[in-house]
């Protein structure tokens, strides 16, 4: 790229079909590559000749472009001299909200994981608040998933000599001091510069795992790269309607030991309607190129998340497993099962392990919160936790939630947000998360009479689950009527 590019030349191709743009003081023609831009083609057409390094630089990694583009979409240097008082001007819409590190309350203040959401929508940017907290519509899956874990209560035991316990499990083979792993969550660096490197480092310093995010902002082998070299990672795939596309990526993943299980997720076959993200206009990505007016918004708001999804293959079936199989050696875990019968078919179709989840409530809006699915499965079909892991994330915010989630079985959990807002306070911030939730973990197992996670794994026991059993749905294919007719 030793030629240069002056500004006469690049704004000449400000068109979708005709896309120059300056990255990093590179320039590129991204006229291909938008039309499949994971966040959508319309964050990348509306710096069609222009500057888009300030919004790039926010979401990925410095050289993520120079590594997905082939050396003819890399055009030369920006010619610096060619300047002119047009272009600078021309660059001055944006008006991305950053965070100001020092309004940030001090690590030291944040006690349990809910502070960590406070914070970062108190400090963070406004726009990646938005992305991170939304859920679809009313909030009901959201909110369920959360205090329907309020709802199932301990049966605690008294005189057990808790004086030495442990956390430490297995999943999917890869030794951890608690049953914990980082969800998957799309481009981190919109909560801080480290993005997944801080996600990745955090996590081993801490001794769970990471699952990384197909749609991370920074490549994969930078965020194995942030921890040791043979720590362990999981990988969460979305199928993408090119699926040349997702069979090179499972191809390479052949080749990166460090991922040892590979989660599909299936709960999003369309991104649902996330209002609070769709309310923030003010930001840079609401003036759309597509509609000719700056600052001007689609009939259905702004969001961000809406126009990420557009690539993941909505024809997705149970028969694909089977392609993802002839492409993968590693474990394959469906991530988004939100029913008892669903869990059965993951469990004949042989898949390793299983994720009960509803995407943090950014799927289907009144989706069960995950808690009563874990109990559907458990009364309905018990033979899957023998047979594959099971996993459930969604609102599991204390220690006390992880052990009651062992106590119907869960070989592990997924905990999201809090995690991707301590990345503000960067490898710390996650560190600290993980040692909150280890820390409660440690006290409510003392507390139950509990020493180790395998004498309560899957013991129901250890739980009054009376408060939620109304909540579950009935049976499948049975009726009192059914039933008493078998009696006679
Ligand atoms: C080869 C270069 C690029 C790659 C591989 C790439 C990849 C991605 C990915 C994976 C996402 C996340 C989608 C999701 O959350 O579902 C994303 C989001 C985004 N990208 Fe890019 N991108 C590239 C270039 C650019 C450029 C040049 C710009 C702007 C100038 C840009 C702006 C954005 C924005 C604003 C988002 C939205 C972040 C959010 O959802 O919160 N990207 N990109
Ligand atoms: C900001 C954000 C981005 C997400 N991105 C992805 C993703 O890329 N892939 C995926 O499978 N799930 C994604 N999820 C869903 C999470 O993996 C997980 O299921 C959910 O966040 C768990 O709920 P919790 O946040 O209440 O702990 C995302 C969730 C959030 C909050």
């Amino acid at each position: 790229m030793a030629q240069k590019v002056s500004v006469a030349e690049i704004t000449k191709h400000a068109t979708p079909d005709d896309c120059w743009v300056v990255v990093n003081g590179k320039v590129y023609d991204l006229s291909k590559f938008a039309p499949n831009h994971p966040g959508g083609p319309e964050m990348v057409y509306k710096y069609a000749g222009k500057d888009g390094t300030k919004t790039y630089n926010q979401f990925h990694s410095k050289d993520l472009i120079e590594k997905q583009l082939s050396d003819s979409e890399k055009l030369g240097e920006f010619d610096e001299s060619t300047v002119t008082d047009t272009w600078v001007n021309a660059q001055k819409e944006e008006t991305i909200s950053e965070a100001d590190p020092n309004e940030r309350p001090p690590l030291s203040m944040l006690l349990n994981c809910d502070d960590f959401e406070k914070a970062f929508a108190k400090s963070g940017p406004q726009k990646a608040n938005a992305y991170i907290s939304s859920a679809s519509n009313d909030l009901l899956s959201l909110n369920a998933n959360k205090s329907f874990w309020q709802k199932l209560w301990f049966r605690p035991r008294i005189m057990r000599n808790v004086s030495a316990i442990n956390t430490k499990s297995k999943m999917f083979g890869c030794d951890v001091i608690m049953p914990v792993w980082i969800c998957p969550m799309g481009v981190a660096k919109g909560a801080g510069e480290q993005g997944e490197c801080a996600l990745g480092a955090g996590a081993a310093a801490s001794g769970i795992i990471h699952c990384v995010s197909t749609v991370s902002s920074y490549d994969l082998g930078d965020v194995l790269a942030s921890a040791p070299r043979t720590y362990p990672f999981f990988f969460q795939l979305y199928v993408d309607k090119q699926r040349q596309k997702t069979e090179a990526l499972l191809k390479r993943l052949e080749t990166l030991d460090q991922i040892k299980a590979l989660f599909v997720t299936v709960d999003l076959a369309v991104v649902s309607k996330r209002e609070a993200d769709e309310r923030i206009k003010t930001q840079e990505n609401t003036a759309s190129y597509l509609h000719g007016e700056k600052n001007k918004i689609d009939k259905k708001g702004a969001g961000l998340a809406r126009t990420n999804g557009s690539f993941i293959d909505w024809a997705l079936s149970w028969e694909d497993l089977a392609w993802v199989r002839k492409h993968s050696s590693l474990p394959i875990v469906v991530k988004g099962i939100q029913s008892a019968a669903d869990a059965k078919m993951a469990m004949q179709m042989g898949c390793q392990g299983i994720v009960v989840s509803n995407h943090g409530g950014r799927a289907l809006d009144s989706a069960p919160a995950t808690i009563l699915v874990l109990l559907e499965i458990r009364r309905d079909c018990p033979e899957v936790f023998d047979r594959m892991e099971v996993h459930v994330d969604g609102g599991i915010r204390r220690g006390s939630d992880i052990l009651k989630a062992v106590c119907l079985g869960a070989k592990g959990v997924g905990v999201g947000r809090p995690f991707q807002c301590s990345v503000m306070y960067d490898r710390e911030g996650v560190e600290a998360v993980a040692e909150i939730l280890q820390d409660e973990l440690e006290t409510a197992m003392r507390l139950c009479g509990v020493t180790h996670l395998d004498q309560v794994r899957g013991d129901m026991s250890w739980l009054n689950t009376s408060e939620l059993e109304q909540y579950l749905p009935k049976r499948q294919g049975w009726s009192f009527f059914g039933s008493l007719r078998s009696r006679l």
